[in-house]
């Protein structure tokens, strides 16, 4: 695939196939880190994402060096995973944007239960030298407002230590879904939680009582096709499998989301069909508040700027710390697409945009859902996606799928 991707200015066309979208990267990446905890575990529609694939890569590895490149997760999970893996020494690292990504809150969290990780280069940061260890501790306290996969990665841990584990989470918890997805697959497995107030307990379990588990699709990644879909004429559709109505992934908010787009979503069989069904009228502003939902938020705006909309998106503190400082990269190309766009440490807000300026290069920062965001674009104007390949962080197929729907690409 060519470094960089001209998109033709193009219209929708429904593939005569639904799409497949692969596993969610988020369930795979926790059910992963439990079979190695639960051998007997068995999965299915595992996600094809580097992010996933490197997961998997780290944890058959025997190697004293891990580099899981840019994936979140994967960092996160595989700290607590290690830092009770006993008689191995190691060292994590990842990209040099990993090297940014804050990660001390865990690595306190998990040192106080007893585990011996230390910091190789910036205190905070990764590279990390994990010493594995028994863990004795069982209370920790834990700031939940800055990343949910801290929380998720000792939740995940929580079934193999003797007597479980309790967190209290302090602040205002943040990614709130991703904690629930956490709780609902140890469910599956057969591990017992408790909530109340802000406390959550873990009991151990020795042997995992469901033993197959099949991943949902990836939420996420059929955002960009809501977009697609949103920017289309009345009566396009696209269908997408394999999802559910009652979906662990909080990305299942887009059925609801995408609603203020005019596009309707109907559930068939595993099956979703999205279709486009009125017109949205060009003065209205979307507000909304994504704390639950941080990764579609670039698929919004790029949404509300092919629809000439004026939008407030709020709640957005972690994208700082993501793949790239979203909210400035968003600003950035925004502009370059004659927007006029305001930032703050935990907003965006967009003026409503008459004319998208043509042949514009979008750069995309080594972040996956730059790329992808921007892509419907092209069925308002021709545009460059630098990077393109970048989208197999979460999507490989991405795309070979966008050209299944009449999207032109050299
Ligand atoms: O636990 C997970 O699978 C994820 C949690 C979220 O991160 P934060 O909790 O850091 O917002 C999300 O943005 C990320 O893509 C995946
Ligand atoms: C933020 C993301 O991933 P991670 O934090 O796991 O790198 C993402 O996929 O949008």
């Amino acid at each position: 695939m060519p470094h960089n991707l001209k998109l033709h200015k193009s219209t929708f066309r429904s593939p005569t196939e639904p799409i497949h979208i692969a596993g969610s990267k988020s369930e795979s990446n926790r059910l992963l880190l439990l079979q190695a905890l639960f051998p007997e575990l068995e999965l299915a529609n595992v996600s094809n994402s580097d992010d996933t694939v490197l997961m998997a890569q780290a944890l058959a590895s025997q190697d004293s060096l891990i580099n899981i490149q840019h994936a979140g997760t994967a960092m996160r999970f595989l700290t607590a995973f290690f830092a009770m893996q006993e008689n191995k020494t190691l060292t994590l690292t990842g990209s040099q944007r990993m090297r940014q990504r804050p990660i001390k809150i865990l690595v306190d969290a998990l040192n106080q239960l007893g585990a011996r990780i230390t910091y190789l280069n910036a205190n905070g940061f990764p590279p990390l030298q994990i010493e594995g260890k028994k863990l004795s501790g069982q209370t920790v306290t834990i700031h939940a407002g800055v990343s949910s996969q801290y929380i998720s990665a000792l939740l995940l841990i929580g079934p193999k230590l003797k007597n479980g584990l309790q967190l209290k989470l302090t602040g205002q918890i943040t990614s709130t879904p991703y904690i629930q997805m956490t709780l609902e697959l140890l469910h599956q497995i057969g591990v017992e939680t408790h909530i109340s107030a802000n406390t959550i307990r873990v009991n151990p379990l020795k042997k995992a009582l469901k033993t197959t588990i099949q991943v949902e699709s990836d939420w996420s990644s059929a955002s960009y096709f809501y977009s697609l879909i949103a920017l289309s004429p009345v009566g396009a559709q696209i269908a997408l499998t394999n999802f559910k109505k009652i979906s662990y992934q909080g990305d299942a908010a887009l059925a609801h989301i995408y609603k203020q787009f005019g596009v309707f979503t109907s559930f068939h069989n595993n099956k979703i069909t999205l279709k486009k069904t009125n017109l949205v009228p060009s003065n209205t502003t979307i507000s909304l508040h994504l704390a639950n939902t941080p990764d579609i938020a670039q698929t919004i705006i790029v949404t509300c700027l092919g629809l000439g909309l004026s939008c407030k998106l709020t709640g957005l503190h972690t994208l700082k710390i993501k793949e790239t400082d979203r909210l400035v990269a968003l600003k950035t190309e925004l502009e370059k697409l004659g927007a006029s766009v305001v930032i703050t440490t935990n907003s965006i807000r967009m003026a409503a945009t008459k004319t998208i300026l043509p042949d514009v290069c979008i750069a995309t920062y080594n972040d996956h859902r730059m790329a992808m965001a921007f892509a419907p674009l092209a069925l308002r104007t021709d545009l460059t996606i630098l990077d393109a390949p970048v989208v197999s962080k979460s999507f490989p197929s991405f795309w070979t799928d966008l050209k299944a729907t009449g999207i032109r690409l050299s």
